[in-house]
């Protein structure tokens, strides 16, 4: 078999068929199409309003699709509810800060994996990631900074050990240095465990440094999509995130 007719063979990681989705009687995604293979890391990028956590929560299953179709590694998903889907090995970072603020730093962190053991095995690798996590884990979370509790979203995210890690403009609102560790951390994941990313972005620079390829949603459809590397890529999106 040719190496094009082999990945034609191997189904994406993650495809999005047609999928419409919204709330009530309305529909804020129309017909979005995108596929992410293994390892890959797609950028969704949009101005605020034009539906990237409506595609996010469609595909967790928190929004039921209104027509199409989603699969994950070929397998269909369609209107799953997000606890299958984190059980299928997709972690969810949303935009909000969905930590718990009583609980501690570890005990945030374990809600991530299935059992003690594994939380044993995995917890130390958070020391190439992100080290603070590992000097504050019987920190209460909610006595750590926005840009801590960001680091906790991704950090049990990443111990999850997901096939695909959906992750929702994370970048908001933290410094540079720390886009800068995000980035790192995605492309390190990526390499370990050869995780795919779904990233919602609206930040161009950090989303284009980290991504193979980006796709435009306006107003619910997908407008734009191309490879993060070409030289002409943030023209064109600073064209469409222009306010
Ligand atoms: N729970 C909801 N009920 C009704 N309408 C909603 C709900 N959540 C979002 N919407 C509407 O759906 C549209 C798309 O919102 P969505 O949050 O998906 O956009 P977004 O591109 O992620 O924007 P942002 O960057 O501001 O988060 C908006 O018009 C919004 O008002």
């Amino acid at each position: 078999m040719s190496a094009a007719a082999a990945d034609a063979a191997t189904p994406a990681l993650l495809s999005v068929e047609a999928v419409s989705a919204g709330y009530g009687g309305a529909t804020v995604i129309d017909g979005v199409s995108l596929a992410i293979s293994q390892g890959e890391i797609l950028t969704v990028l949009g101005k605020n309003g034009m539906g990237k956590t409506t595609l996010m929560k469609t595909i967790m299953g928190f929004v039921k699709a209104q027509a199409g179709r989603i699969t994950l590694a070929g397998e269909e998903v369609t209107r799953r509810p997000p606890h299958a889907m984190a059980r299928a090995g997709v972690a969810y970072a949303p935009q909000e800060f969905t930590i718990f603020q009583d609980l501690t730093v570890e005990e945030n962190l374990r809600v991530g994996v299935p059992d003690d053991r594994t939380f044993a095995e995995r917890v130390d690798s958070l020391a190439d990631v992100f080290p603070r996590m590992l000097e504050r884990l019987k920190q209460r979370a909610g006595t750590l900074s926005g840009g801590e509790q960001k680091m906790l979203i991704m950090s049990r995210a990443v111990l999850a050990q997901p096939r695909l890690m959906l992750i929702d403009e994370i970048s908001e609102g933290l410094q540079p240095t720390m886009i800068d560790r995000m980035a790192e951390v995605l492309r390190a994941t990526r390499e370990r465990n050869g995780t795919a990313v779904l990233l919602v972005e609206q930040h161009l620079s950090f989303a284009l440094s980290v991504a193979d390829r980006f796709a435009v949603l306006k107003l619910g459809q997908i407008v734009e999509q191309g490879p993060a590397g070409d030289p002409g890529a943030a023209s064109v999106l600073v064209h469409h995130l222009k306010v």
